[in-house]
C-alpha cells in the first residue's frame, strides 16, 4: 500500500459458511492484500469487507450489505464498469492501490461445470500512481513517472550513491541514471515521479521515506530480490531484442539493479501484458545542470509557490500546441543542459523557426490536429487501446502544409539546423503504408472502445459488408411487417416494437386483440404478453428475423474485432519507426513553441559557451513581466547584470542592497531563471545575453519555518547555506536572499559575512547576494571580485516611489518603515517605529548592539526618516473616520474635506 491511504485491514479468513464466490473473493484478495480489489459482477466491480468499508468513505458511494459471512453480515459497495475510470482516478489520487479483477470466462460456461461453480476471475492489472495510461486517469502534458531507487554499495572513501531507473509506461520512455546521495531530492524533484520503489530493505529508512514524500510520490516497497542486476539486464536484452547493451550506455550494476526492480514491478502490475520500451537513456553525471530541489521550489520551475502549475515558469513560457510537445517542454526545462554543443543546436533550431514565421505558423496549425502517438502506442501494446488509439497513428502527418515541405526540401542539407534535420529525418523514415490501411479500414469518426464496433469503413472488408447488410437489411423487412401486418388483419393501429425481453413483438390495443386471437390469425400471432391497454404478440417470422439480425450482428462485431487485432498488430510491428516519428512531432512542437515564445515575448537568444561569463543586458522576470501586463500597471523594468570577465573588473560576487519591495528578489530570481532557460535551449528576456555554462544552480531565500519537517528558519537556512558552501564550483551560479536573516542580528550578519568571504574565496562561483544587513556594502569593497548594486527608488512626499532599477552603489538606507505603511500598520505603531529608529540611528548613524532588539536588522542611514515620527494633520483626520458608522453624503463631504486638507498642506 502507497503511504498516505488508510490500509484497509486484512480479509477475513474464510467461514465453514462462505459462498462459492465469497471463498473465490477472499482466496483473490488474500493474493492482492495490499490493494482494493474491485471484483467485477455483471456490470459493476464490487468490493467486499473491509475494503468496502474503505473505498466507501473515500469516494463517498453508499456501502450496502450482501450475504453474511461467518454468521456477520458483508459490508458492499459497489462501481459501475463505465465509469470505474472516474471512481479509480479518485482512488488513486488519495494513495490507494487498485486490482482490477475481471470475469475471465463467459458465464455460462461457468454453468456447465454445474449448478454451484463460480464464473472463473483474475486479476489482470494492478492499478497504482506510477502506471497509469488510460487518458482519463493522467495529465496529458505531463509525463508519469514510476521510478525505482537502489542504493549503490558503499564504496571507500567515496560519498554514498543512488542508481534511479524511471519508465512513462504511458510512452514506454526509460532512464537510468546515478546521483549522490545528497543530489537524490534535487533528482527526485527533477523527474517528480509518480511513484517510487525502494527494496523492503530501504522502505524502513525514514529520510528515504521523508524524501520521497516530499517529491509528492508514492512509496512502495518490492522485495529486494527483485532488485538483481544480473536478471535486470538479462530481462533488458530480451525486451529490446539486443545482444549487449553498450549501445545505450555504459550501466553500472547498481542502475542495473534499479532496471531489474522496475521491470520485474511493471511485469507484476501489468499482469504479464508487456508494456512498449523505449531504448533506455542513459543520464550521465554532469551533462545535466544539477538544480536541488530548493531551487526549484524557490524559482517555481514547473510549480508556484502554491504548488500550481499555473504562475510557474513551465506555465509562462508553454506555448506548445499538443500534449506530445508540452511534455518534452517540460522535461527539457527540468532537464537543462550543460553540453554547450548541445544547448547551442537546441538554440539553432529554435532560432531558424524564430526567423521562419510563416513556417512556424503553418507547422503550428499543422501540429494542432496531431494525436498523442506516444501515449495511442503503449495503449494498444498493453492491450487498452482502441479504435480512437488506431485513428491516432492514421494520422500521425498532420496534412503536411504545402510551405513545411517545400521549405525542408529547399533547405535540405542546406542549413537548416542540425536538431530540426534529425526530426525531418525520422518523420521520412516512418511507414507511410500502414497509414494508409488504417486510413483505409477506418471511419473518420471513432469510438472509444473496440467493443462498441461500427468503426470500420464500408467497402474494407466483404464478408463484414455482408453481415451488416444483413443486419441491416433485416431490420428494414421488420419495419416493412408492420404494413403488411396491419394490411392482413384490418388493425390500423398495429405496431412492431423491440424490447430486451420479449425481442421484436407485434403491439395492439385490447380492443383490437381479439381480431388476433381469433381464426385466421391465430395462426400467425403467438400470444405472448397481456399489459393494462396493450396486448403483445410474436410471429415465427419474426423471431427468425430477429435470430438473423443477432447472428448477424455478432458475426459483424466478431468481425471487426478480429480486423481490429490484426490493424493492432500491424501498428505494433512498426512501433519503433513511429514512436521515433511521434517523438520528433513532440520535439517540433516543443521548438515552434520555443520560437513563437521568443517572437511573442521579444526573447533573445543568449550566447552560450565555456566561459565563465554571466552578462545580461535589460534582464527581465518571465513571471513578474507577464503578471504586470495582465495588471495593466507600468512595464517590467529590465535590469542589466555583469558578472565575469565582462564585469569591468573581475566582479564575480554582486551584493544587492535596497529597500524592500525594491526588486531585489526579483532581480536575483530573473537571472537565475535566465540561466535555466538558457541551457534548456529557450530564448531569454533580454536585450542581450552571454553566460558561461553553468554546471549548479543554488538559489535560497531566508526560509519560512519549516514546521513540518521539525526545523526552525535558521536550521533550514544554515543546512542549505552548509549545501551551497560544500558543493558549489568556479562554475556553478549561486543566488542568496536575505541569508542570515533568521537569528540575532549579529549572528546572522556574521554568518553571511563569513559565507561571503567563502564563496568569494573558496568557492569562486558567481554569487547575487541581496541582503538587508547594510555592514556587508563594506565587504563588497574590500573583495576584489566583489561590487554592490542598489535598487533605486525615489522618495516623494514622504511617499516612498519604486523605480526598479539596479545601479552600482550601496543602499543609504532601508524604508522599513515607508513599506510597513505603504502596507498598512496602524499609525500609532508606524510613529513608534519611527522614533525608535530615531533613537537608534543616532550618534554616528551606527546603532549599538546592545540597543537593538536581538532580531532587528542593523541598517545605516545617512538621513532621518522624515515626517514618519508623527502621523500628519491628514493621517490623523483620516485615522478618525469611520465609514461605517457614515452616510453616503457625509462620506462625501469628508472626502471635500480631506482634499481640501491636502492641497493646503503641499
Ligand atoms: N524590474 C521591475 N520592474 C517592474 N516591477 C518590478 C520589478 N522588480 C520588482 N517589481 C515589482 O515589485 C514587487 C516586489 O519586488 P521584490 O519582491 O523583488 O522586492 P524585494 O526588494 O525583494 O523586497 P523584500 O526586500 O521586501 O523581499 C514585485 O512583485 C513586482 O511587482
Amino acid at each position: 500500500m502507497a503511504d498516505g491511504a488508510p490500509t484497509p485491514s486484512a480479509p477475513p479468513a474464510p467461514a465453514a459458511d462462505a459462498t462459492p464466490m465469497i471463498a473465490q473473493y477472499l482466496e483473490i484478495k488474500s493474493a492482492n492484500a495490499d490493494s482494493l480489489l474491485f471484483y467485477r459482477m455483471g456490470d459493476f466491480y464490487e468490493m467486499f469487507f473491509d475494503d468496502a468499508a474503505v473505498a466507501s468513505r473515500a469516494l463517498g458511494i453508499a456501502l450496502t450489505k450482501r450475504g453474511k459471512h461467518g454468521g456477520e453480515d458483508i459490508p458492499m459497495c459497489g462501481v459501475p464498469v463505465h465509469a470505474a475510470d472516474d471512481y479509480l482516478q479518485r482512488l488513486i489520487a488519495q494513495g490507494f492501490r487498485v486490482a482490477v479483477c475481471e470475469q475471465t470466462e463467459d458465464p455460462a460456461d461457468a454453468k456447465k461445470r454445474g449448478p454451484k461453480s463460480v464464473v472463473r476471475r483474475d486479476v489482470v492489472r494492478l492499478v497504482t500512481p506510477g502506471t497509469l495510461t488510460e487518458e482519463s486517469l493522467l495529465d496529458a502534458r505531463a509525463h508519469n513517472f514510476l521510478t525505482a531507487l537502489f542504493r549503490a554499495p558503499a564504496k571507500e572513501n567515496a560519498e554514498p550513491s543512488c542508481a534511479l531507473a524511471s519508465i512513462d509506461i504511458s510512452t514506454g520512455e526509460l532512464i537510468a541514471a546515478s546521483v549522490r546521495l545528497s543530489d537524490l531530492p534535487g533528482e527526485l524533484a527533477r523527474i517528480k515521479p509518480g511513484e517510487v520503489l525502494v527494496g523492503d530493505d530501504m522502505a524502513g529508512d525514514a529520510e528515504i521515506r521523508r524524501l520521497i514524500d516530499e517529491a509528492g510520490a508514492a512509496m512502495t516497497p518490492s522485495p529486494r530480490a527483485h532488485f538483481d542486476s544480473v536478471r535486470g539486464e538479462r530481462a533488458l536484452k530480451e525486451r529490446l531484442g539486443v545482444a549487449a547493451l553498450d549501445a545505450f550506455g555504459d550501466f553500472t550494476r547498481a542502475e542495473l539493479a534499479a532496471l531489474a526492480g522496475l521491470l520485474t514491478y511493471v511485469e507484476i502490475t501489468q499482469v504479464g501484458r508487456a508494456p512498449l520500451l523505449r531504448p533506455p537513456r542513459k543520464e550521465i553525471a554532469g551533462s545535466l545542470l544539477v538544480i536541488d530541489a530548493a531551487t526549484r521550489a524557490n524559482l517555481e520551475l514547473a510549480r508556484s509557490n502554491q504548488g500550481a502549475r499555473a504562475g510557474s515558469l513551465l506555465a509562462a513560457i508553454d506555448r506548445t500546441v499538443t500534449a506530445a510537445g508540452a511534455r518534452e517542454l517540460a522535461s527539457r526545462l527540468a532537464s537543462p543542459s550543460t553540453d554547450i554543443d548541445l544547448v547551442n543546436a537546441r538554440l539553432d533550431a529554435v532560432a531558424y523557426l524564430a526567423g521562419e514565421p510563416r513556417l512556424r505558423q503553418a507547422v503550428r496549425e499543422a501540429l494542432k490536429a496531431a494525436p498523442d502517438l506516444a501515449r495511442a502506442l503503449a495503449r494498444l501494446a498493453l492491450g487498452r487501446g482502441g479504435p480512437r488509439d488506431l485513428g491516432a497513428v492514421r494520422c500521425r502527418h498532420p496534412r503536411r502544409p504545402r510551405s513545411w515541405s517545400a521549405c525542408v526540401a529547399r533547405r535540405r542539407g542546406l542549413g537548416l539546423p542540425r536538431e530540426l534535420m534529425g526530426i525531418v529525418e525520422r518523420l521520412a523514415a516512418a511507414p507511410i503504408g500502414i497509414e494508409q490501411s488504417l486510413a483505409a479500414a477506418l471511419h473518420e469518426e471513432l469510438p472509444v472502445n473496440a467493443r462498441d464496433g461500427g468503426f470500420i469503413r464500408k467497402g474494407f472488408n466483404g464478408d463484414l459488408d455482408e453481415h451488416r447488410a444483413l443486419r441491416d437489411g433485416s431490420r428494414q423487412v421488420i419495419a416493412g411487417l408492420q404494413a403488411t401486418y396491419a394490411d392482413a388483419t384490418g388493425v390500423k393501429g398495429l405496431k412492431v416494437r423491440h424490447n430486451n425481453v420479449l425481442g421484436y413483438f407485434v403491439e395492439v390495443t385490447a380492443l383490437h386483440a381479439p381480431t388476433l386471437t381469433k381464426p385466421p390469425h391465430v395462426e400467425t400471432f403467438i400470444h405472448r404478453q397481456t399489459m393494462a391497454n396493450a396486448v403483445r404478440f410474436s410471429t415465427p417470422e419474426l423471431a427468425e428475423l430477429e435470430a438473423r439480425i443477432t447472428s448477424a450482428a455478432d458475426r459483424a462485431l466478431a468481425l471487426e474485432l478480429d480486423i481490429f487485432a490484426k490493424l493492432v498488430g500491424e501498428v505494433l510491428g512498426q512501433e519503433q519507426a513511429l514512436s521515433a516519428a511521434g517523438a520528433g512531432l513532440a520535439e517540433l512542437d516543443h521548438y515552434a513553441a520555443l520560437a513563437e515564445l521568443a517572437a511573442e515575448e521579444n526573447y533573445v537568444r543568449p550566447k552560450i559557451d565555456g566561459s565563465l561569463v554571466f552578462a545580461v543586458d535589460e534582464a527581465r522576470h518571465p513571471m513578474v513581466e507577464q503578471n504586470l501586463r495582465r495588471g495593466q500597471g507600468a512595464g517590467f523594468i529590465g535590469n542589466d547584470c555583469r558578472l565575469g570577465e565582462e564585469s569591468g573588473g573581475g566582479t564575480r560576487i554582486l551584493v544587492v542592497t535596497g529597500p524592500n519591495m525594491a526588486g531585489k528578489s526579483t532581480f536575483l530570481r530573473q537571472n537565475a531563471l535566465l540561466v535555466v532557460l538558457a541551457q534548456a535551449g529557450s530564448f531569454v528576456p533580454a536585450k542581450s545575453a552571454h553566460i558561461g555554462i553553468v554546471d549548479r544552480l543554488f538559489s535560497r531565500v531566508g526560509a519560512a519555518d519549516d514546521l513540518a519537517r521539525g526545523r526552525s528558519t535558521f536550521m533550514v537556512e544554515m543546512v542549505e547555506t552548509a549545501s551551497i558552501l560544500n558543493q558549489a564550483t568556479e562554475r556553478s551560479f549561486v543566488v542568496l536572499d536575505e541569508i542570515g536573516r533568521g537569528t540575532a542580528t549579529f549572528d546572522g550578519l556574521s554568518i553571511a559575512w563569513a559565507a561571503l568571504e567563502y564563496l568569494h574565496e573558496v568557492n569562486r562561483s558567481r554569487v547575487l547576494f541581496a541582503t538587508h544587513y547594510h555592514e556587508l556594502t563594506a565587504l563588497a569593497d574590500k573583495l576584489a571580485h566583489a561590487a554592490n548594486a542598489t535598487v533605486e527608488v525615489k522618495e516623494w512626499r514622504d511617499e516612498i516611489v519604486f523605480l526598479y532599477r539596479v545601479v552600482p552603489g550601496a543602499a543609504d538606507r532601508s524604508y522599513g518603515i515607508h513599506v510597513a505603511k505603504l502596507a498598512g500598520l496602524p499609525a500609532p505603531v508606524l510613529a513608534r517605529a519611527g522614533e525608535v529608529l530615531n533613537e537608534l540611528e543616532k550618534a554616528d548613524g551606527r546603532p549599538k548592539p546592545t540597543d537593538l532588539a536581538d532580531d532587528l536588522p542593523l541598517f545605516q542611514a545617512t538621513k532621518p526618516a522624515p515626517g514618519l515620527s508623527e502621523p500628519s494633520a491628514l493621517e490623523q483626520a483620516l485615522g478618525a473616520l469611520n465609514p461605517d458608522a457614515m452616510t453616503p453624503k457625509e462620506a462625501l463631504e469628508a472626502l471635500y474635506r480631506l482634499k481640501t486638507m491636502l492641497e493646503s498642506e503641499a
